[in-house]
């Protein structure tokens, strides 16, 4: 076997480097685990890709290359965390898996197997710390293009490198203000922070951003780890935890810059203090609170979704998925079984109907549950709204639309429109207190019915936004029979729904929603299509936000069609 080009990373970032660069720019001892935890936020991916030795890049004619130095690592067990920022970036365009092979193996019995080496050879033969340092410096404070210069270094391949930036150990060649009053410490900038933002000037975005929230229980682990399985074990923990803080009004007390000790806390909540002191710290090390030895105060995005009385707050979803939603998984097992909704098991009743139930009999859950559909409605409403031009039509009707959130967006948007509410009588009669404040002249009417038996009023377009996943086919066919017959052409139909991709894999959140076992289903992109023009909507587009909820809207066909 001979390799020709041996592609090494442009930039490597491993523990020891955290450690020392914690030391060089922080003037801070940052600890292995940290730096490991660090890792694993800057790739929001498997711990695997750290723990390998160098990524480099290998073309398809070459990958026996990795399986070849992999297993000298093997042998070696040296242990070594290293990340490509190149890869990376190239990994993120390709949307292919990232290529890991031994750059370490290549500095010994890897090393007679190439004949040139394409990048910074030191990347390879060594792990070049110094370098690093000056390489992050550098994306702080790029250098003008000229400073980069084309060496050739004895017995070392032609390199790209930056000559000026010297490794010498005692030398800090990086811009001496990174010392000063520039210190990343003094600007309040953490190192995780550093170097994410370093990597992030390079447009370089985390693979899993949602993992990068996820910071928990990290450690130094062999490249086989399952990570992403631990990560799964534990995902209910990390939920629950959220949802006790959140019902136990955690967020709240902390809000506006509070920092609170546990024991101040459990006072507050009436709650024990080895208990809160153990939820505090669980929250803090899911992101959602900060822990200094003052006390614990708010994360930035706890304080946005997190307090209760937030313009974009999540309470009240998440006070659902808690008090509802968690039923419904726990008995997942006879429910998979059965093919049957389980979620009376929890509640001692049994319910025929989704909507009627939902809705719940009390006053208080019915309470609960619109505050929940509100504060969905809050985050998505605006991406809705705009998804398509809607500024042809002159009425509109949100079947379903519970608190009028959606209404409200549209009504801004659309000053001209016309625009009504159409929710069962329960609902209706609870709305008033999530109306925008000083709307008393609303261009939003509410009118109460039943979709599947009273006639719906006249609009040019109707709005479908998360009813349809939850209904049966003979629902729908009820319900979607009706719109069309009520449509005049050019009419059309507004569903705001998750849109999942043709494999029915993506986005989990639908996926594991449909876990629930309700009677209706989440559905594919060309499922819906076929739906809309089933029923005689035709020109079916669909947007995807890139928000919780996309948009499909299709018109009603002429009758010439
Ligand atoms: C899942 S929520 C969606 C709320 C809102 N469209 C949104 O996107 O946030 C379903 C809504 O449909 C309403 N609904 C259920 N069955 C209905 C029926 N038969 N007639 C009218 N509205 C109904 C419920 O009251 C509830 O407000």
């Amino acid at each position: 076997m001979h390799i020709k080009h041996f592609r090494t990373p442009d930039i490597v970032i491993g523990a020891d480097t955290i450690v020392t660069l914690g030391k060089h720019i922080l003037e801070k001892p940052v600890d292995k685990q940290d730096a490991y935890k660090m890792l694993s936020r800057l790739s929001g991916k498997e711990h695997s890709v750290f723990t390998g030795v160098a990524i480099v890049h290998c073309s398809s004619k070459e990958t026996h290359l990795e399986t070849e130095v992999t297993d000298f690592y093997e042998e070696t067990k040296v242990k070594f965390a290293e990340l490509s920022e190149e890869l990376l970036w190239e990994y993120i365009h390709s949307g292919e898996p990232m290529d890991k092979a031994g750059g370490y193996g290549i500095q010994a019995l890897g090393g007679m197997l190439v004949e040139y080496v394409h990048g910074d050879f030191l990347n390879v033969v060594g792990f070049p710390l110094n370098h690093f340092c000056k390489k992050l410096a550098e994306l702080y404070y790029p250098p003008p293009k000229h400073t980069i210069h084309h060496v050739k270094h004895d017995s070392i391949p032609s390199v790209e490198t930056f000559e000026n930036l010297s490794d010498g150990e005692s030398d800090s060649s990086y811009p001496r203000h990174h010392k000063s009053a520039n210190t990343l410490e003094n600007k309040g900038i953490s190192l995780p922070e550093a170097i994410y933002t370093s990597v992030n000037s390079c447009n370089i975005k985390p693979v899993y951003p949602a993992a990068v929230e996820n910071l928990g229980g990290m450690m130094e682990y062999p490249a086989t780890f399952p990570s992403k399985i631990i990560e799964l074990m534990d995902g209910f923990k990390a939920s629950k935890a959220l949802f006790v803080a959140s019902k136990l009004k955690v967020f709240d007390l902390l809000k506006d810059k509070c920092v609170l000790k546990a024991a101040d806390v459990a006072n507050k909540i009436e709650a024990s203090v080895c208990g809160t002191e153990r939820l505090l710290d669980a929250c803090a090390s899911l992101g959602l609170l900060e822990k200094t030895h003052q006390g614990y105060s708010n994360t930035e995005s706890a304080n946005m979704y997190l307090v209760s009385d937030t313009e974009y707050s999540l309470h009240g979803y998440i006070i659902h998925c808690n008090d509802r939603l968690w039923h419904h998984f726990t008995h997942l097992e006879t429910a998979v079984k059965e093919g049957t909704m389980q979620g009376h098991r929890g509640f001692g009743k049994t319910t025929e109907d989704l909507f009627q139930d939902s809705c719940y009999h009390s006053g208080e859950a019915k309470q609960c549950f619109m505050t929940a559909m509100y504060s969905i409605s809050k985050l998505t409403a605006k991406d809705v709204a705009r998804a398509f031009d809607l500024s042809q039509f002159k009425s509109a009707c949100d079947l379903g639309g519970c608190t009028g959130t959606l209404a409200h967006e549209l009504a801004h948007k659309y000053p001209n429109l016309s625009i009504t509410v159409f929710d069962l009588p329960d609902v209706i009669a609870n709305v008033s207190c999530f109306q925008p404040p000083g709307e008393h002249t609303t261009p939003v009417k509410f009118t109460a019915g039943d979709f599947f038996k009273d006639n719906l009023p006249e609009a040019d377009l109707y709005i479908l936004s998360l009813i349809l996943h939850d209904c049966s086919d003979e629902k729908i066919h009820i319900l979607l029979s009706k719109i069309s017959a009520i449509c005049k052409p050019g009419s059309a139909l507004l569903v705001a729904e998750i849109v999942l991709d043709e494999e029915k894999t993506h986005p989990h959140r639908a996926v594991l929603q449909s876990l629930s076992m309700t009677e209706g289903n989440q559905r594919s992109g060309s499922e819906y299509k076929q739906l809309l023009e089933k029923y005689g909507f035709t020109n079916v587009q669909i947007k995807i936000t890139g928000n919780i909820l996309d948009v499909i809207l299709g018109f009603k066909r002429t009758s010439a069609h």
